[in-house]
């Protein structure tokens, strides 16, 4: 067996990210950007007023000055005559400001009668957003990371229209068991329901991939083989289940015969000891555990990584740390995932683990906010000591 480092290692090796495509840019959020975008334009590409108010100019800033309103600007209709001294422009926010040292007066702050205004007192500020204060052009936004709303806004001010994005990666789900039915069908008395690829499915998509998928594979080489063929084309193939010791654990026999290059079978984690990867072809391989939280985990340490990389990051796991809610025994040879709660402490979340941490508890899982990291051989913790978490 090898370790969770080494693993993590292993299935990084075989990704690289995907080629870049073009996206317009209403479709962009959620993608990684493949180079930098470029601003066309600056912003604010003129000083423009922050406050409804009145412009003036900076000789004529004097707290009880009186001046005559020579005319108007709003955002989109600047006023481009000169403002004589003892003027004053009334002025909107977002519209251009004359261009000579001036400074904008909030109308709260001065009283108007007729065509006059008197100032009573002159604000500290300008109340005037020069001319590039957020971006000039040329300016470059190249975020290491998937594009959020914030992003796409600035890029929509850049006047960006579209972005050279990593295309997005293609996984192809499969379940492997002859146990399995699809939700909604009614299992027979033997069987259960195939939930693991829907949480697959979801993993997927939430870290900005394409899901595939493929029909459930039974437990016999004809059947994994025939589905093993639909996943052509995909960049990813994860299957879960079949990867254990037993006759019927078929995945990595039968992938052999298709030609699997196997980086590694077995890591010392719980859940997930059986966990495998390799090259299919033009395709990598993550073959899970069948146990649903094993395969949630194994998503979590090991598919979200890969699914960064194909898209251009390399996101290392960011581990937490919490203070211990509860003693714990020792640990065995095996780095160990639980499933646990975290609830508000002091300086440090306080986390404790479910007092059942059997792999195939979803209900378990489900109401989980955090993966404890116990590494192999972990001495007995006591309440109250710091430990390492993923959150989830
Ligand atoms: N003699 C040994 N037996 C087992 C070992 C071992 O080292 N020696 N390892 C155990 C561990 S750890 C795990 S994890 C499981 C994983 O085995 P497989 O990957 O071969 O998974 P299956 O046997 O196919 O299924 C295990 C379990 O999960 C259920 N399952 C499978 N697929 C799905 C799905 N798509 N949705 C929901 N549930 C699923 C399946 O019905 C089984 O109950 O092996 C241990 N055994
Ligand atoms: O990976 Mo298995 O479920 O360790 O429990």
């Amino acid at each position: 067996m090898i370790s969770v480092e080494e693993a993590l290692a292993h299935v990084l090796a075989l990704v690289a990210p995907l080629p870049c495509e073009t996206e317009p840019l209403p479709q962009a959020a959620g993608r990684v950007l493949a180079e930098p975008a470029v601003a066309q334009l600056t912003q604010p590409p003129f000083d423009a007023s922050a406050m409804d108010g009145y412009w003036l100019a900076e000789s004529d800033a004097r707290p009880g000055a009186t001046l005559i309103v020579a005319g108007e600007a709003a955002a989109g209709h600047g006023f481009s005559d000169e403002i004589p001294p003892g003027h004053t422009l009334r002025i909107f926010t977002g519209a251009p400001c004359p261009a000579r040292p001036g400074r904008v007066i909030p109308q709260e702050d001065v009283t108007r009668a007729g065509d006059t205004i008197t100032l009573s007192k002159l604000p500290k500020t300008t109340h005037i957003r020069p001319r590039g204060q957020d971006f000039a052009e040329g300016a470059a936004h190249f975020p290491r990371r998937r594009l959020n709303a914030r992003d796409i806004g600035l890029l929509a001010a850049m006047n960006v229209a579209q972005v050279a994005v990593h295309r997005r990666p293609v996984v192809a789900i499969i379940a492997t068991g002859d146990e399995l039915v699809e939700p909604g069908e009614t299992p027979g008395a033997d069987q259960i329901i195939c939930s693991n690829n829907y949480l697959l499915a979801a993993e997927v998509a939430r870290h900005g991939a394409e899901a595939r998928m493929l029909p459930i594979a039974r437990d016999n080489e004809a059947s994994l083989r025939a589905v093993l063929d639909q996943a052509e084309g995909a960049d990813l193939v994860l299957t879960s289940g079949g990867a254990s010791v037993g006759d019927h654990d078929i995945v990595g026999k039968v992938a052999a015969t298709m030609g699997l290059e196997r980086s590694f079978w077995k890591v010392a984690m719980k859940p997930g000891k059986p966990l495998m990867a390799g090259r299919l072809g033009k395709a990598a391989l993550l073959g899970l555990p069948g146990n649903p939280v094993a395969a949630a985990v194994c998503a979590d340490v090991f598919l979200r990584p890969m699914l960064m990389k194909f898209q251009g990051l390399e996101t290392p796991l960011t581990l937490a740390k919490a203070v211990l809610g509860c003693d714990l025994p020792p640990e065995g040879p095996r780095q160990h995932y639980q499933r646990a709660r975290l609830t508000p402490g002091e300086s440090l979340p306080v986390i404790t683990p479910f007092s059942s941490q059997d792999s195939a508890l979803l209900s378990v899982l489900a109401e989980s906010e955090a993966l404890l990291i116990r590494p192999a051989q972990d001495r007995p913790r006591r309440r109250g000591e710091t430990v390492s978490y993923l959150p989830l």
